[in-house]
C-alpha cells in the first residue's frame, strides 16, 4: 500500500454550537497534490490549523507523515511547509536577508542556510531580484518568496491556503506550475487549499470537494461531477408539438413520463419539458412521446461536468 502523508480520520472541530468541521475522513498519499476544494467558511482554513497542529480538535484524529498532529506539533511543524494567503516578510530586508532569517529561525547553520536560500531562491525564479528589497517585490515575487520561505526547510509536505489570491492570471499560472515541477522533483506532497475550481483542476492529481464542514465527494476531477451528481445524473431537456394523433394531454404525457422506471422529476412548461433521471432515457421517452401522437420538436441530452460542480458550489467567486 502506498504510504500515507497526511491521514485524517473522523475529525470533528466545533465554535461553540457551529460545526466547522464534521467527522471529516481522508488521506493524501506520499507524493501525491491533493487540493481541498470549497467555498469560503467551508472549514478548509480550520483542517489546516488542526493538521498542523495549531488548534485543539474535538474528536477523531489527524497525522501528517505518521506523528500525530494534536500531540505532537512541534515535529510536525519540523516535517510540513505551510503557505498561508499572505505571508508576513520583513520589508525593509531584502528577499535574501528575509530567506536567511527564517534559516536562522529555523536553526539551519549560517554557511548551510547560504547555500540552500541561494538554491531555493533559483528554484523559485527570484534568483535576480535575490538582493532587492521586497518592499519592492510585486504580489506574485512576495508569493514565491512565501514557497521559497516554506521551501529552505527541505519540509515532506507542503499546505498552501489560497496562495494565488491577487495574483494576476499569468502570475497565477507560472506559480502553479512551480508547484507541481517542484513537488515532482523533489517527491513532495501537497496540500493546496482553494475555492478556484479552474486552478485546482490544474493542478492536483486527486481534489476533496469540502462544503459546510462535510466531504461531498473525493477522487480524480473527472470523477467528481459524476458522484457529486449520481442521483440524477441525467437531464433530458425537449419541446413537444401536438398533431392529429394526439391522444394524451400535456398534464397526462407529463405524468406518464414521470411513471418511468429510472425518472426522478419531470417538469412540463408548456410543450417544453424538463427530465431528470438515474439513466439516459432518451429512447424510452422519444418513444413515449411519438407514441401519444405528438411530435417530437426537440431533444438534447445534458451531462453534468465541471461547470456544474462550479455553478453548484462556488459561483459568487466567479474568477478563473
Ligand atoms: N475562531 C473561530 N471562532 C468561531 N468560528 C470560527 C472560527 N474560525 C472559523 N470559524 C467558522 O468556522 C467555519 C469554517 O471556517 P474556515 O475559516 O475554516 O473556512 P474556510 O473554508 O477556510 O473559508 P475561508 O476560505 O473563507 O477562510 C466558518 O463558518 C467560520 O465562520
Amino acid at each position: 500500500m502506498a504510504e500515507k502523508s497526511i491521514e485524517i480520520i473522523g475529525l470533528t472541530k466545533r465554535y461553540g454550537e457551529h460545526v466547522a468541521v464534521d467527522n471529516l475522513t481522508l488521506s493524501v498519499e506520499k507524493g501525491e497534490i491533493f487540493g481541498l476544494l470549497g467555498p469560503n467558511g467551508a472549514g478548509k482554513s480550520t483542517t489546516i490549523l488542526m493538521l498542523l497542529g495549531l488548534t485543539e480538535i474535538d474528536s477523531g484524529s489527524v497525522k501528517v507523515c505518521g506523528i500525530d498532529s494534536s500531540r505532537y506539533p512541534l515535529e510536525v511543524k519540523r516535517k510540513v511547509g505551510y503557505l498561508p494567503e499572505d505571508v508576513g516578510f520583513y520589508n525593509d530586508y531584502t528577499g535574501m536577508q528575509n530567506l536567511l532569517y527564517v534559516a536562522r529561525l529555523n536553526n539551519i547553520p549560517m554557511e548551510e542556510a547560504q547555500k540552500t536560500a541561494l538554491e531555493t531562491l533559483a528554484e523559485v525564479g527570484l534568483e535576480e531580484a535575490k538582493d532587492k528589497k521586497v518592499a519592492g517585490y510585486s504580489r506574485g515575487m512576495r508569493q514565491r518568496l512565501g514557497l521559497a520561505d516554506v521551501l529552505i526547510k527541505k519540509p515532506e509536505v507542503i499546505i498552501l491556503d489560497e496562495p494565488t489570491l491577487g495574483l494576476d492570471p499569468e502570475g497565477v499560472k507560472k506559480f502553479l506550475q512551480l508547484i507541481v515541477d517542484l513537488s515532482r522533483k523533489k517527491g513532495i506532497t501537497v496540500l493546496f487549499s482553494s475555492h478556484h475550481l479552474h486552478q485546482v483542476q490544474q493542478l492536483c492529481d486527486r481534489v476533496g470537494i469540502f462544503v459546510k464542514g462535510k466531504l461531498l465527494a473525493e477522487g480524480k476531477i473527472s470523477s467528481l461531477a459524476e458522484q457529486l451528481f449520481s442521483k440524477n445524473a441525467h437531464t433530458l431537456e425537449g419541446a413537444v408539438a401536438e398533431t392529429e394523433e394526439t391522444s394524451l394531454s400535456l398534464k397526462e404525457l407529463a405524468r406518464k413520463m414521470e411513471q418511468m422506471e429510472g425518472v426522478a422529476q419531470v417538469e412540463m412548461r408548456d410543450k417544453r419539458f424538463v427530465i431528470a433521471s438515474k439513466k439516459d432515457m432518451s429512447v424510452p421517452i422519444s418513444r413515449l412521446v411519438v407514441n401519444s401522437g405528438y411530435g417530437l420538436h426537440s431533444l438534447s441530452k445534458k451531462e453534468y461536468g465541471l461547470d456544474d460542480i462550479y455553478h453548484q458550489y462556488f459561483q459568487e467567486e466567479k474568477q478563473i
